[in-house]
């Protein structure tokens, strides 16, 4: 099994090759590489090229009743790091700031000990691309990768909690997780010189006026008992100072914890959005993209279990987490196969996204041990 030290190391060595979603290519041949230093008796690795950059490891049972699935996502995020780390990213612009480099060093930690411990039941270990966007898991899921010795009867996968000590595990019965749908907002006007704005129609004037009435539906739409978020991340216009911009684009994200909250959102944006357009006299095209982010519903009866070990294990530390609003395809993968998501405390001073995300190494054991103790107890049952 891999020692807590090259787990480490090979965290370090994966947070520095980051990559974005569906071009996976570097983190896939590193992953590749540990996997084959393992002993290979009870392995059968597997690749497709309907999705190049997923990667799915078989571990063969020695009395099989089940096949126990466990997901990692591999993909990092179009962000510029802030840790002054000796082995921060060295791909400009992207870095594991969702601590997606943990999740695969957990489970390599994992796949370690039970090439060497041959496991009761058949494990698979899926390595996702493209959980931060392009729903890695609805693909891998449709284009069948997750097919017959390859199909999970039970499915599961952790997310890294800045806020949770680090090795806590957290997780609740019912909904870990929100669904998100992505929103992209076109505004056409008309373009023309500063000096003139009569004879021009300013794209930045209606997006500023979208963005702030955008805001009053989750202040003043949304039942404040239940939760709605709308975010808009991203906004692209004009090309210089003295043109007045022709076209804005915005690019937002809509949270809900049930199905039917999304759709409200999505309903209320392509209402104001209409009369947006009227009142400025502009034409604003709307589109949606929801792909395999459904909100992430936890299975009763296995969560119910999962949080039974994890409770009662003596070198376990485990808190009830409420749901929160980050998305997470593993929902796509948990509406088609029962299982469970759960936290693992980092401890980090910055958030998931943020620049300065920095989990504590610590986790990393601590979260290994936790999961195969939990994985070894599932297969007595
Ligand atoms: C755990 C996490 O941060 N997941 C992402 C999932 C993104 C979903 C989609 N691309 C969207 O932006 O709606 C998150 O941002 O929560």
């Amino acid at each position: 099994m891999l020692t807590e030290a090259k787990l480490i190391q090979i965290r370090r060595q994966l947070h520095q090759i980051p990559e974005l979603a569906l071009q996976e290519t570097m983190t896939q041949a590193y992953l590749k590489r540990v996997i084959a230093a393992l002993p290979q008796t009870y392995l059968t690795v597997k690749t497709s090229a309907d999705l190049p950059t997923a990667l799915l490891v078989r571990v063969a049972g020695s009395q099989p009743q089940r096949t126990i699935g466990y997901r990692t996502d591999i993909d990092a995020l179009p962000v510029t790091e802030h840790n002054g780390l000796a082995f921060q990213s060295t791909h400009p612009g992207i870095m594991h700031a969702c601590g997606h480099d943990v999740h695969m060093t957990v489970a390599l930690g994992l796949l370690s000990y039970f090439a060497d411990q041959q496991p009761r039941d058949d494990l698979v270990f899926f390595f996702q691309p493209a959980e931060e966007s392009e729903s890695g898991g609805k693909l891998a899921y449709d284009r069948g990768l997750l097919t017959g010795k390859f199909r999970p009867d039970e499915f599961y996968g952790l997310h890294d909690h800045p806020d949770l000590p680090a090795g806590t595990i957290g997780c609740q019965l019912g909904t870990l997780f929100a669904g998100t749908s992505e929103v992209n907002l076109i505004i056409h006007g008309t373009s023309g010189h500063a000096a003139f704005p009569q004879k021009a129609n300013d794209a930045i004037v209606i997006a500023a006026s979208l963005v702030m009435q955008l805001q009053t539906i989750v202040a003043r739409n949304v039942d404040p008992t239940a939760c709605g978020v709308l975010t808009i991340g991203k906004i692209t216009a004009g090309t210089i100072r003295n043109v007045i911009a022709g076209e804005a684009r915005l690019e937002g994200t809509i949270r809900g914890l049930t199905q039917d909250m999304i759709s409200f959102i999505q309903q209320r944006v392509r209402e104001i959005a209409a009369g947006v357009a009227l009142t400025y006299q502009a034409r604003i095209d709307v589109s949606f993209n929801q792909g395999g982010y459904y909100p992430v519903e936890n299975d009763p009866t296995l969560t119910t279990n999962f949080i039974r070990y994890m409770q009662t294990a003596t070198d376990v530390d485990f808190q009830t987490t409420p749901p929160a609003m980050t998305g997470e395809d593993f929902g796509y993968l948990l509406a088609k196969i029962p299982g469970t998501m759960f936290w693992l405390g980092v401890d980090s001073p910055g958030g998931l996204h943020a620049a300065n995300f920095q989990p504590n190494e610590a986790s990393i054991f601590k979260g290994v041990t936790a999961i195969r103790g939990f994985l070894c107890d599932r297969m007595t049952q």
